[in-house]
This record gives structure tokens, sequence and C-alpha cells, in this order.
């Protein structure tokens, strides 16, 4: 399993102003796709209303008052080949803070918003919309403001909390700096251990623009929010290959299904096309026939959800709110809002107080089968009239369990150092870190050392063990190390192991402080989480883990904003 995701080759001249910045937009992916045929022109029409066809709506952002730049994540400035001084240029900020007018040519002056549908759990919802059509549910906050090509790869560039779009609800369109400092910080985080995700581009605040949410009051251990706070708007950008999600394709297949419109077939076909066009390419040959191109892209996709699920897994990362429109049809992580890591290992933790135990940390798999199921639902239709396609597609459909299985597998076999998946072994060691409450990320560090008796892993547990339990562990630990030496080399083994098993995790009461922090305008501890994260697999120095390394403090659990949160983003 790869510990860091490939880098794009550097540019051998970064880009460094503004003007060369503009000078990569190129739009002609967008320009392949069909604009909803009733939008104004110039995209400032804001106002929530149904949209009934095309796959995109012209929309403006509304730009945050005094504009200040909280973070930018060098990784990704590098991996785009732009400069340092970049991140500093006025025009660039303010275009991230939603300032479009600040754009030149081949640059437009109008952002992106997109429609999707739906489906939770596998289960279709409509009446989302105030128009209860579903016609009117979309990117409410997100607009996309830029697609380009940099160092030989096209990348679209959204504003999260830019503003309402016709698809807003009636809401404000903005995003808390609460959230978004989370969002900025984690999709970097999941960068750095190799889990496939939306980048974090640029974090704006303003100070002139507050948003009032309900949230939680200090040492507050109510499940719901209990108060209503006004917090600094800000704007994460967030950078991918597309934003497509698997409720977008869900829309367009609805829209065939009903016969809303004549020509609504053809705009499934174009948005699947154009799918494959952004997410699939060079991995899809263009010369096949398209029903051919279908199934490939569900087979790649089912490849993809399922190495996604299990490196989940394997990092502690729990979605909780696994809905088809925050399932990127790209196959990466998308949309960091009611997610959490797991800290006191337990199979059902789900931090997003809104997501049920069917979104929780082990039902992910189930989870994502459901989503694989509304994408096949969505291909369908473009094979109708080819029962051989429509047979192979079913058939990857039908083999997503098993498929899910082998990556879980794989997984597993991987972050304890195997040659082979041992099924006795895992379950017997998932029932002692239930029993003993241990830290997840702690825990497989420490094992990561393939250590010869307990003592270093019970600085992973949340509760002190009885001598029955301790006489399991270590019986288990034996199997386990007889296990490996069957493979050889035990420097190597171990030093495999830590290259899966990172050595900190996200800890929600370490993140705290920091928006906290950034709140009165001191984004230190940001900078810090932003260093650490960059290299969760480094050992870190004696002084770092007195910090990152540690298990979470007692005061921390059941704690509102915490431990758990609500959707108050
Ligand atoms: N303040 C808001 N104003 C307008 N629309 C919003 C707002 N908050 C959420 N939405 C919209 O409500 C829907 C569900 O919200 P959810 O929290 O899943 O998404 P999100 O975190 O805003 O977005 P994304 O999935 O784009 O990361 C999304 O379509 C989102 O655009
Ligand atoms: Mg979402």
């Amino acid at each position: 399993m790869p510990t860091t995701a490939p880098n794009t080759v550097p540019a051998s001249a970064p880009t460094s102003t503004f003007a060369e910045f503009a000078e990569r937009a190129d739009y002609s992916l967008l320009d392949s796709l069909q604009a909803d045929p009733q939008a104004s022109g110039d995209g400032h029409d804001h106002r929530p209303r149904q949209v009934f066809s095309g796959h995109y709506v012209p929309v403006t952002p509304t730009p945050l008052p005094v504009p200040e730049l909280v973070a930018h994540s060098r990784a990704l400035f590098h991996d785009l080949g732009l400069s340092e001084a970049l991140a500093h240029d006025d025009q660039f900020l303010r275009l991230f803070s939603g300032d479009i007018g600040v754009t030149t040519e081949p640059m437009r002056p109008f952002g992106w918003a997109t429609g999707y549908a739906l489906s939770i759990y596998g289960t279709e919802y409509i009446q989302q919309c105030p128009f209860g059509t579903g016609n009117g549910y979309g990117d409410g906050r997100a607009i996309s403001v830029f697609e380009g090509v940099f160092n030989g790869r096209r990348w679209e560039m959204q504003l999260k909390g830019g503003g309402p779009t016709p698809y807003c609800r009636g809401a404000d369109g903005r995003a808390v700096l609460r959230s978004s400092v989370r969002e900025f910080l984690a999709q970097e985080f999941m960068h750095a251990l190799g889990v496939p995700t939306s980048r974090s581009l640029t974090l704006v605040v303003s100070r002139a623009e507050t948003v009032r949410r309900p949230w939680y009051a200090p040492n507050s251990r109510s499940f719901d929010p209990d108060i209503l706070v006004d917090n600094p708007a800000a704007i994460t950008t967030r950078v991918a290959p597309s934003f497509l999600r698997v409720g977008q394709l869900e829309l367009f297949a609805r829209r065939v299904r009903s016969q809303a419109h004549p020509a609504a077939l053809h705009e499934l076909g174009m948005i699947v096309r154009h799918l494959i066009e952004r997410n699939y390419r060079p991995q899809i040959d263009p010369d096949l026939e398209f029903s051919d191109q279908v199934v490939e892209l569900a087979r790649l996709f089912r490849g993809r959800l399922t190495a996604l699920v299990a490196h989940w897994i394997r990092v502690g990362y729990c979605q909780g709110n696994f809905n088809s429109d925050n399932c990127a049809a790209g196959g990466y992580t998308l949309d960091y809002g009611p997610f959490g890591f797991c800290e006191l290992f337990d199979p059902r933790f789900q931090p997003w107080t809104g997501g049920g135990e069917h979104f929780c940390f082990f039902n992910q798999p189930v989870a994502a089968e459901a989503n694989y199921q509304m994408f096949w639902a969505a291909l369908r239709p473009l094979l109708e009239d080819n029962t051989e396609a429509l047979a192979r597609l079913d058939q990857l459909r039908d083999g997503f369990a098993e498929a899910m299985n082998q990556a879980m597998e794989a997984m597993w076999a991987s972050k304890l150092g195997l040659t082979s998946y041992d099924a006795a072994l895992v379950n017997e060691l998932l029932e002692l870190m239930l029993l003993s409450k241990v830290d997840y990320t702690i825990f497989f560090r420490r094992l990561s050392a393939i250590p010869e008796d307990l003592s270093t892993l019970k600085e992973s547990f949340y509760l002190p063990s009885s001598e029955d339990l301790e006489a399991r562990w270590t019986q288990w630990l034996q199997r386990w190390r007889d296990g490996l030496s069957e493979g050889g080399d035990r420097k190597a083994t171990a030093e495999a192991m830590q290259r899966v098993n990172p050595a900190i995790t996200w800890r929600e009461w370490l993140i705290a402080p920091a928006y906290q922090q950034a709140e009165q305008g001191d984004y230190r501890a940001i900078q810090e989480l932003q260093a650490v994260f960059s290299h969760p697999y480094a050992e870190p120095s004696a002084q770092l883990a007195a910090t990152y390394d540690r298990l979470k403090p007692r005061e921390f659990f059941n704690a509102g904003g915490v431990s758990h949160y609500s959707c108050s983003s």
C-alpha cells in the first residue's frame, strides 16, 4: 500500500504571478457539458429555484468582506507548481475569497454550481429541496471558479462557503471558520496518509462577516447543540480532478426514468462521458465502444471505492455521512464535515450526531455498497439496448461485496505485517481491542515495533486489564509473532508496518483549540498541525509526541463539539 499519493512532476518554471495562474485556465471539459438553459448569462441569479435540465448553473460567488489568508497548503502548491509568492498575491487571495471580478482572460468572470440527487444508504430522497421535486438540490454553497491544467494534469478549484447558489434552499451559502479549518487540515492530512482525497488550496477568513450556527456551550455534555454562536465566515478552496458525485449521475438517471424531458438520456450520457474524461483517462481507452467504456468505468470505480474504504478503516477514518451526494464518482474522499477519526476503538464509532449506525466506522463497506448500487443503477439506462454489456455491468454490482472483502482482508494483512489474511487472528485481535478499549492508532503503531511482550501495547489501553485478559493478549501476541516469522526479516516487516500504521492521528480535542485560536486571529496552532500532519508516518520528536502521541484525556469523552458534533458547519 503506498504511503503517499503520486505527486505531479514539478514544472520547470513555477507559476508565480496571478497572470501566469490565469494562463493555466482551460474550460474545455466544462464546455463539453450543457449549461442550465434558464440561467441568467452573468451568473448573478442566486435565488433558490428549480433547475430542470443542464449539468451546471453559471453563478458568481459572493465575496467575503475584508478577506485574510489563514493558511495555504505548501504540499499542493508544490504539486501544482505554484510559487509560495502566489499565496500572498492580492488578486489570488481575492479570487479565493469569492471575488471573481479580479479574473483576467482566459479565466471567466463567473463560476458554476451543479445539481445532484441524494440517496441515503440506498434510499432515494426527492423531498429534501423546497420544491419537493429534487430539482433544487445540489451545490448550495460550493462554487467552482477555475478549471485548468498544471504540470499536465487538469484540476478544478472549488470554493466551499462561496455564497448562495440556486441550490441553496434558502440558506446563506456560507461556511464557518471552525468547519473550514477542519476541512482544510483534514484533506491534506488524508493525502499525507496516502488516502485518495480532494485537496486543500487555501483557507480564507473574514473579520467583517459572521454567521450564526447552533453549536455547543463550553464543557457541554449535550448530544445536540445547545447554543447559537456567531463564527467568522470562511472559505476553503478545494481542488480535485472533478467534484462529480454519485448523486450527480443519479439525478440524470432519475430524469431518464421519469421521462422528465426529451434530452434526459442524452444528458445522462454526457455526464458519464464527462466523468470518464475527468477521472478515468487514461485508464479507459477512448477508442472502445461507449458501452464498453461504461462497463470499464463501473469496474474501475468499484476498484477505487473498495480500496478507498479499506484505506479509511486502515487509518481510523469515519465519513459519518456517506450518502451518495458525499461519494465522489472519481473514488476519493469528499466532504469533510461529518467526519471523525476513531481514537478509542469502537466499530460503531460515529462522531456525527445526524449519522446513525449505518454510517459508522466499521459499517462503511456496507454503506459503500449502497452507494455503488446507486452508481450501477444510474449507468444501466445507457446500456438498455446492449444485453451483453448490461450483464457484465450487473456482474460487477453482484461482485461488490466480494471485492470489498478482498480489499479489507488485504488491508488487515498489511496492518498486521502478514503476507496473507488470517481471519481467526484478526477476529481475536478485534475482540481483545474492544475488551481493553485500545486507542486505534497508538495500538497499531506500538504493534508495528513487533514487541515481545505487552508492556508497550498497554500504553494504548484505556482500561486496566485483568490477569485473564493479559493472558489472552500474550497468547495472541505469540501466535501473531509466530505467523510473522514464516515471512522472515523482522526489521523489514516492522518498517512495512510503520508505513501503513501512522504514528499520529486526528484528535478532535487537539483540533478544537486550533480553530478557536484562529477565531482570535492566532494561526500558530494551525501551522503546527499542518507541519505534524504532513508526515504522519514519521516518528515524532519527543516534544511533539508529548502532545500528539497521547490517549484522549478523560474530560473529552462525551464532550459536545469534540466527541460528537452536529452538522452546524
Ligand atoms: N449554509 C449553507 N448554504 C447553502 N447550502 C448549504 C449550506 N450548508 C449546506 N448546504 C448544502 O446542503 C447539502 C448538504 O450539506 P452537507 O453538509 O452534506 O454538504 P457540504 O458540507 O456543504 O458540502 P459538500 O458535500 O459540498 O462538501 C449540500 O448540497 C450543501 O451544498
Ligand atoms: Mg455534502
